[in-house]
């Protein structure tokens, strides 16, 4: 008996009637512990339903990836020897066991085995449960064990501590039974938890330089906003001055400093939900090394807009898929011709876009690009145009001389009056100016059936429509929208100095699967409403409006097919039956939408 212990703490265990005479102090307090927390005689430690395992087992991965070498090794050297070595998370429970097969057997059946937890409150008086609860190794002999069951072992174990912040992580642990001689466990428990926690030191070293890496890369692309980069144990990576003086003391800061190494088990997706709002003004973005989280960057965007006008370059724009691919090679051909080009396609198709594409690639460098927006002409203001020299027609004339380009928006909706006097400006300024403009309109409904049906002039109509480029609806292109999704969101973030959105998977099919009824315009809007909306930048179902999540409320229409087959009648129904002119709408060779009317069952009786 050790001096410490009093004659009240004697009586009370002898009351027991188990406490063996040469118990040690830390092993008698530990009993004291077992008692009042009500444990009785166990066979065997409780075990964990296998969901319950793995889960364990998946919020500890880290321990257990720091642990591999150290176990594999050890686990390889112990077997024949009757002892195993037992890796446990900081409740207690097993997760891995390696060493000596025939002692792993045994073990089972106490279930000292993966899934058993060997907390004090689940077992008593136990080297795992015992070196949890002081935070230092500890060996425990055969009788030492609360439980009688478990008085044929003997455990050696030691704490693991994260290297980062000095946590509990886990325990290691050698046991054998009390039949195999052992003199040496308690230091070789020890030493395999200096390897493991070297190790782990050196994992978190590898992840910190990667935080590293992806701040250089972003700071690449966005500049030097002011920025923080927390580990997982919420120590810093890296500080800007600027956010060091802004953020000094910040009580936000300072909590959501606290939550993070609590969170860094979970998905990302899930820490940034969790985490979301809690430094208003800062954009969160949780770092990722494939699924697991290993840090957070903090930063605040400095707003440094692009002009809007600057929009992509045609080989850019071509970039998001087959169809528009098509679409910018026939633009970048009309692109060097005097050729006037007629663009179609339904509202927020990117036909301005476009234009303002085609007018970069046309001239280098480019004169400049005017906007008429037809809708907004009057008669009476055209024909001042044609009479004196009015701003506007000093504006076009200019345009004419320095290889400018004329953008006619909804030309189709001018008043029969007003397309004979814009065809008469046109051809004035062209005949004055040597160059001549490079022509674009654009519309957004089919101005040749315009013509076709007499409302809209012939002779305006060819005098447009030199070459003719139809962009089609996005849910037409279906393998585009991600892509167009992807380039949208850039651009925004690009202009608007802030993080890209980043979306999960399950938000990217029903993006994908949503027939999107204003194009790339709804997806703008989109976007930046979603950017204003999320603090963390990744963007789930959930977040997104409701009409988008509706998927399987129409299924039948979502399906790739229904959809496609869908586009293609509404298509022939455009174009009133003439299978070249829905070929051209559908951005699809005729020999395709041919086999594509076979595979759906439509017949061909068509007009081409
Ligand atoms: N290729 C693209 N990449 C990124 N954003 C695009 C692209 N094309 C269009 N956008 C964006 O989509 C929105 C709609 O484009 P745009 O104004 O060119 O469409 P539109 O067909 O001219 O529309 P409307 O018929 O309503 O005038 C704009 O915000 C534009 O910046």
């Amino acid at each position: 008996m050790v001096a410490s212990i009093t004659k009240r703490d004697w009586e009370e265990y002898m009351a027991i009637g188990r406490v063996p005479l040469s118990v040690r102090e830390p092993v008698l307090q530990s009993w004291q512990r077992s008692a009042s927390s009500g444990i009785t005689s166990l066979k065997s430690a409780p075990k964990l339903g296998e969901s319950e395992l793995v889960a364990h087992r998946q919020e500890a991965r880290r321990l257990r990836l720091g642990a591999r070498a150290a176990l594999q090794k050890a686990g390889y050297l112990l077997n024949h020897t009757g002892n195993m070595l037992l890796l446990c998370s900081n409740s207690g429970v097993v997760l891995d066991v390696a060493g000596d097969e025939v002692t792993q057997a045994r073990g089972r059946e106490n279930h000292l085995h993966v899934g058993g937890r060997w907390s004090e409150s689940s077992i008593g008086t136990n080297a795992i449960g015992t070196a949890i609860h002081l935070r230092r190794p500890i060996q425990v002999n055969s009788v030492e064990h609360y439980c009688e069951e478990i008085h044929r072992w003997n455990c050696a174990a030691t704490p693991i501590t994260d290297p980062a912040d000095g946590r509990l992580l886990g325990i290691v642990d050698i046991s054998w039974p009390n039949d195999v001689e052992q003199a040496n466990a308690a230091a070789l428990s020890a030493t395999l938890a200096l390897q493991i926690e070297a190790d782990l030191g050196r994992h978190h070293a590898m992840e910190r330089e990667k935080l590293m890496e992806r701040l250089q890369m972003r700071r690449r692309r966005l500049g030097s906003d002011p920025v923080l980069v927390l580990d997982r144990s919420a120590r810093e990576v890296f500080a800007s001055e600027d956010f060091r003086r802004l953020y000094d003391g910040n009580e936000a800061l300072n909590f959501l400093r606290a939550c993070i190494p609590n969170l860094m088990g979970q998905a990302p997706e899930d820490i940034a939900e969790a985490l979301s709002g809690s430094l208003p003004g800062a954009d969160l973005e949780v770092i990722a090394e494939g699924e697991d989280a290993i840090g957070v960057m903090l930063s605040l965007p400095r707003r440094r807009p692009v002009p809007v006008s600057h929009g992509a370059e045609l080989d850019k724009i071509g970039r998001i898929g087959a169809v528009t691919f098509e679409l910018c090679r026939q633009a970048r051909r009309l692109a060097g011709t005097h050729i006037p080009i007629l663009i179609e396609g339904e509202t927020g198709t990117g036909k301005t876009f476009l234009a303002q594409a085609i007018h970069r690639a046309a001239a280098r460098p480019p004169g400049s690009f005017e906007m008429l927006d037809c809708s907004t002409l009057t008669t009476r203001a055209l024909r001042e145009d044609l009479a004196r020299e009015t701003r506007r027609s000093a504006m076009l004339e200019q345009l004419a001389e320095s290889g400018g380009a004329l953008c006619l928006d909804r030309p189709g909706s001018l008043p029969p009056e007003a397309q004979k006097l814009l065809l008469s400006l046109l051809e004035q300024v062209s005949a004055r100016a040597c160059n001549g403009i490079k022509l674009l309109s654009l519309s957004s409904t089919p101005l040749y059936d315009a013509m076709q049906g007499g409302r809209f002039r012939g002779d305006l109509y060819y005098r447009l429509a030199g070459a003719r480029l139809i962009i089609p609806p996005l849910r037409m292109r279906r393998q585009e929208i991600i892509p167009s999704l992807r380039m949208v969101a850039e651009r925004h973030a690009r202009t608007t100095g802030k993080r890209e959105l980043r979306f999960t998977s399950g938000a990217l099919s029903l993006l994908e699967a949503y027939h999107w009824p204003g194009n790339l315009l709804e997806m703008s809007n989109l976007v930046a409403m979603l950017d204003a909306l999320s603090p963390s930048g990744l963007i789930d179902e959930k977040n997104l409006p409701a009409e988008m999540r509706r998927r399987s409320e129409r299924r039948e229409e979502h399906t790739l097919r229904g959809s496609e087959k869908a586009e293609i009648l509404e298509a022939i129904e455009f174009a009133d039956g003439n299978l070249t002119e829905a070929a051209r709408r559908l951005g699809i060779a005729r020999s395709t939408l041919y086999l594509k009317l076979d595979s759906y069952g439509i017949a061909r009786t068509r007009k081409s």
